[in-house]
């Protein structure tokens, strides 16, 4: 569905160039949904703009829904909604009016577009707002809608860029059920940015993590997790003396990879904390050191890209 090669964009101002994105590759196959992740200013807005063909990269490939973006911008228009960061709907007409309006610029006919404004209010739960003003709707109701109107030509792949914020989590968790459903009902291809680590975490089937303006990572978030993060396993001992035994037989255990102390404590890292666990404890019984609490924390998102760049993806957001 999207396949891009060493795609670049470079902003020039009279002497000041910002190489926003720097040869990015991606694939994203029918019917994924694929979130791009990453700190602020990145480049996931830009790529975002060039696959949506709002923006001509500087240089590489990219081919959406079939077609290149640079040659067969119409026919990529055609196959592909955009729910930009902005509100895209206007603020006087009533919603319903405003999908029927949309419908109409796609070439619908009145008939046709009347008909697909009520089954994406519908689909999108909008029926009990759908005769009011845009301007009266809530920020949730508000970015439905927005998803509604980028849906009215039937495209098979949707790109929303950051759907989710500054929503409250509540207004999240009800917008990504609306997107979930939608999705179940159309098989819609679908590639968002999002500032939420939890959020892609959780919804994406694949993770594109951008730093810089290039992919830094591409996998499930599970495997990501797997591969580039640790379990960390913090042991707590009677004092520093047992700390330090409990440290010399955690750093002789395979599945470990780091081992700190830190007064009677000890952090472990490990690619297995679950099996690192009763190992550990059969260890430190052996050599007389009672534990007396051991804490698990699967590792994040965050840890992920923690360990990529060194830092926190947490610390870079400034989230509106
Ligand atoms: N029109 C423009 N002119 C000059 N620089 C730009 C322009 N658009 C974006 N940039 C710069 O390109 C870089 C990438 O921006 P982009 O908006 O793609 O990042 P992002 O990952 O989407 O960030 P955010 O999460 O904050 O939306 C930033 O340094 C930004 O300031």
């Amino acid at each position: 569905m999207i396949k891009t090669r060493g795609l670049t964009k470079t902003f020039t101002k009279g002497k000041s160039t910002v190489e926003a994105v720097r040869g990015v590759d991606i694939d994203v196959r029918e019917g994924e949904l694929v979130a791009l992740l990453g700190p602020n200013g990145a480049g996931k807005s830009t790529t975002l703009r060039m696959l949506t063909t709002l923006l001509a990269p500087t240089s590489g490939t990219a081919h959406v829904a079939g077609f290149s973006i640079t040659d067969d911008r119409d026919a990529v228009r055609r196959r592909i909604g955009y729910v930009g960061q902005g509100s895209g709907a206007g603020n006087n007409q009533r919603v319903r009016d405003e999908l029927v309006t949309q419908g109409l610029c796609y070439g619908l006919t009145k008939a046709a577009s009347r008909e697909r404004a009520e089954e994406l209010i519908e689909a999108l739960d909008l029926g009990e707002f759908a005769g009011r003003s845009v301007s009266t709707l809530s920020g949730g109701q508000r970015r439905r809608l927005d998803i509604a109107l980028g849906l009215v030509h039937r495209p098979p792949l949707l790109f929303l860029d950051e759907p989710t914020t500054g929503m409250d989590p509540q207004s999240r968790a009800n917008l990504w059920e609306h997107i979930l459903r939608m999705r179940r009902e159309t098989g819609t291809t679908i590639v968002l940015t999002t500032h939420y680590l939890e959020e892609a975490d959780s919804m994406a089937e694949r993770v594109v993590v951008i730093d810089k303006g290039t992919v830094i990572a591409d996998d499930t978030a599970a495997a990501l997790k797997n591969e580039l993060a640790s379990d960390l396993v913090v042991v707590t001992v009677a004092d520093a003396y047992a700390a330090t035994r409990t440290a010399e037989v955690a750093e002789r255990i395979a599945s470990v990879r780091d081992v700190t102390v830190a007064g009677s404590s000890v952090r472990v890292r490990s690619h297995r904390g679950d099996t690192t666990i009763p190992e550990l404890l059969r260890e430190t019984e052996a050599v007389g050191v009672r534990v007396s609490a051991v804490e698990l924390s699967r590792p994040t998102l965050d840890d992920v890209f923690l360990g990529l760049t060194g830092r926190s993806l947490r610390e870079t957001q400034t989230v509106a």
